[in-house]
């Protein structure tokens, strides 16, 4: 059986092709900078054994585009590793926000559709083109089941202390005004990696993501305990190109004194802040170059950014009373070794020692940098929130 994943994000679409149950990946891609002339396309397939690579630039001012020169190389006749779009059984949709309302993996439908549309103020760089990929599937793969996985799932295990907000009451049961916590994904993944490699299933972890959005999870006994992403996936880390957490009276002063109005602010917040406002870059590989050239602002910026995880650390710490392992995942997390070394340094009083020469050596797979003296274990673990999605959708698909 074979199942195709899509994950829209906010400018790029991460796409895979699995052989069912064996997870061998037929095709992975990725394209970046949707909405831009000079989208690339980086497709890979893999067949009898052969790995083939096509790179290609061009204009791809939409998610609709984007996807019909997928479904282009999918099928090419030279290049193609499917015949015909009904070779795939299911389509698995990765939606950031599923709201209150969902909650778990869901089969989309017309009336499903319809409620996804009221998430879309909820995650405005997600929920949008989550939905267009799920339209623009619909057209393509006619015959196949379309499933929708939702960041927020794994979350649902916090406990209310955890995710309520000092709010009156009827902001939560009337409005579900409340922190949702998002890449559940990733976490998910990445934690049983863990547990799988530390073979303590009952392991207190703290997962840390660190992509174009960033986030923290403390983790035990494969349960969500606590997440840095709150109503929205805007607060907590310093993310590419969002603020993470800020006081909320810098907007009333945005808004009452420099006369912003919200869509302003919103833009402000999630598009032009995190690194991409501190640096003119929201690319770590942009700010670690502009600091080799001695830049001041992307070295403080690059400092904050350290500095907020270490804080989340110690927090979680609290939280879990005692740490087994700290993991560290996505873009960043799994190949920037200095914002590693900055968030783990000095942590010695929660018995963090991070081993400064295993974290700048480079190797595939799980990997340990801790020291061996270390009693808490720091990981590098490769995400793959495609493999999780095709997982839990062929578990659905066998019933
Ligand atoms: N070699 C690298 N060194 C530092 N940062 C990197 C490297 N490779 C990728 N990144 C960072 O990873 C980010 C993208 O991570 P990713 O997990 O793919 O994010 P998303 O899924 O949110 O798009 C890029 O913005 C870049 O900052
Ligand atoms: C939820 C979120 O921020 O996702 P991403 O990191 O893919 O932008
Ligand atoms: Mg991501």
């Amino acid at each position: 059986m074979n199942i195709f994943v899509i994950n829209s994000g906010s400018s790029s679409i991460k796409y895979q092709l699995f052989q069912m149950p064996s997870t061998s990946p037929i095709c992975v891609g990725l394209i970046e900078r949707v909405g831009y002339g000079d989208a690339t396309i980086t497709h890979k397939t893999y067949i009898n054994g052969e790995e083939k690579l096509i790179n290609e630039t061009m204009p791809i001012p939409d998610y609709e585009t984007g996807l019909n020169e997928v479904n282009r190389l999918l099928t090419d006749p030279e290049i193609g590793v499917i015949q015909n779009t009904s070779d795939i059984a299911a389509v698995g949709h990765r939606v950031v926000h599923g709201g209150e309302r969902f909650t778990e993996l869901t089969q989309i439908t017309p009336e499903v559709k319809e409620e996804l549309k009221q998430t879309f103020q909820l995650a405005p760089l997600h929920n949008p083109s989550a939905y267009k990929g799920i339209e623009v599937a619909e057209q393509i793969f006619t015959n196949a089941t379309q499933l929708a996985v939702f960041d927020t799932a794994f979350h649902q295990t916090r406990p209310a202390k955890a995710y309520r907000f000092a709010l009156p009451q009827s902001y939560y049961t009337e409005h579900h005004i409340r922190g949702y916590g998002f890449h559940g994904t990733s976490h998910k993944y990445v934690s049983e990696q863990a547990v799988a490699y530390l073979r303590k299933p009952d392991a207190k972890l703290i997962s840390i993501h660190l992509g174009n959005g960033c986030s923290m999870t403390a983790i035990q006994n494969g349960q969500s305990l606590d997440t840095s992403m709150g109503f929205g996936p805007l607060s907590g880390l310093i993310m590419g190109t969002r603020t993470g957490d800020i006081d909320p009276t810098v907007i009333f002063y945005l808004v009452n004194e420099l006369g912003y109005d919200i869509n302003r602010v919103s833009d402000l917040v999630n598009k032009q802040s995190g690194m991409l406002g501190l640096t003119g870059f929201s690319d770590m590989r942009d700010i670690t170059k502009a600091i080799e050239a001695g830049d001041e602002n992307a070295r403080l910026a690059y400092d904050m950014y350290a500095y907020r995880i270490k804080k989340f650390i110690g927090s979680y710490a609290a939280v879990l009373n005692g740490i087994d392992a700290i993991i560290f995942t996505a873009g960043v997390g799994e190949n920037d070794a200095q914002v590693r070394q900055l968030a783990c340094d000095d942590l010695q009083y929660l018995n963090i020692h991070i081993d400064r020469e295993k974290n700048y050596t480079r190797q595939p797979g799980i990997r340990e940098i801790n020291t061996h003296y270390s009693p808490v274990k720091i990981l590098v673990v490769p995400t793959n929130e495609e493999l999780e999605i095709a997982n839990q959708c062929y578990a659905r698909l066998k019933g």
